[in-house]
């Protein structure tokens, strides 16, 4: 079964979450059933970049991000775009039996029998200031989809205080899933800079906000690789 991929890139390091500095390489899968208002991956979601998404089979989709890790084992993060709308399976199948790891980023829209099969589930249900509305049964169906999986955590991206409040609500929800906060960033062109002192005011926000309140059940985390590399694609 051909795939749509936007890029494969690496190794980095993982940049947000609970994974948050971890080697990786990545593979960022073409096409979203969302439009976040605030995606800072539209390349990978909108259909004007569809030109630019390559099929692929699942033996060449491994044989590059393999290429990339220089044949050494470490975690696989499968993004997108929302990769639930494709088949990872072979892929992850693939790299499992040389010892490789996967993580999925996706928004738990939608559920795959594939998430079974990896070591991190990260479900990132979006708040209001998205401009989406999440379907908690769908959201239910990817946690039972990864039931199995040695960690599954919730990843929520908070830009004002409506979303704020929308996160308690989501941990109310799923109180069992490790839960992570990251400020939004508003800046998302890949050709304008973004603003350090601006990341870290959101950040001081998010965080003096949570205190104040002493909500202690999250972690909360900046975007690592936009603090390094801005909006630049491919890291
Ligand atoms: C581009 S998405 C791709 C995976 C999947 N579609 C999802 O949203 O989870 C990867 C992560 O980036 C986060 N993200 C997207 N735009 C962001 C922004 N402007 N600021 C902070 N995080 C953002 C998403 O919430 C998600 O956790
Ligand atoms: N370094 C790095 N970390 C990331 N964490 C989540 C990403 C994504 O776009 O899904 C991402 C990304 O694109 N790069
Ligand atoms: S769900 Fe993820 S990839 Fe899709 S539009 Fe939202 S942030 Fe972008
Ligand atoms: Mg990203």
């Amino acid at each position: 079964m051909t795939l749509r991929i936007v890029e494969i890139f690496g190794p980095t390091i993982q940049g947000e979450g609970v994974l948050i500095g971890e080697p990786t390489v990545f593979i960022r899968a073409g096409g979203c059933d969302y439009r976040c208002s605030w995606c800072d991956s539209l390349h990978a979601v909108d259909s004007a970049f569809r030109h630019s998404w390559l099929p692929m089979e699942p033996e060449a989709v491994w044989q590059q991000a393999r290429d990339l890790s220089g044949g050494q084992p470490l975690t696989i993060s499968i993004s997108g775009g929302n990769p639930a709308i494709q088949d990872f399976a072979p892929v992850i199948a693939l790299g499992r039996a040389e010892g490789y790891r996967f993580a999925c980023e996706t928004q738990g829209s939608i559920a795959k029998p594939w998430f079974a099969d990896l070591d991190t589930l990260v479900l990132s249900p979006k708040p209001p200031s998205s401009g989406e509305t999440v379907d908690w049964a769908a959201f239910a169906d990817c946690v039972q989809a990864g039931q199995g999986v040695r960690q599954t955590v919730m990843k929520i991206v908070i830009f004002d205080d409506a979303d704020y409040a929308w996160a308690k609500d989501a941990h109310a929800r799923h109180p069992d899933l490790p839960l992570y906060l990251q400020p939004g960033n508003p800046e998302v062109d890949p050709d304008l800079p973004v603003d350090p002192q601006a990341l870290a005011d959101r950040l001081l926000w998010l965080t003096e906000k949570t205190m104040a309140d002493a909500w202690f059940a999250p972690r909360i985390l900046p975007q690592l690789h936009v603090l390094i590399w801005g909006n630049k694609r491919g890291v």
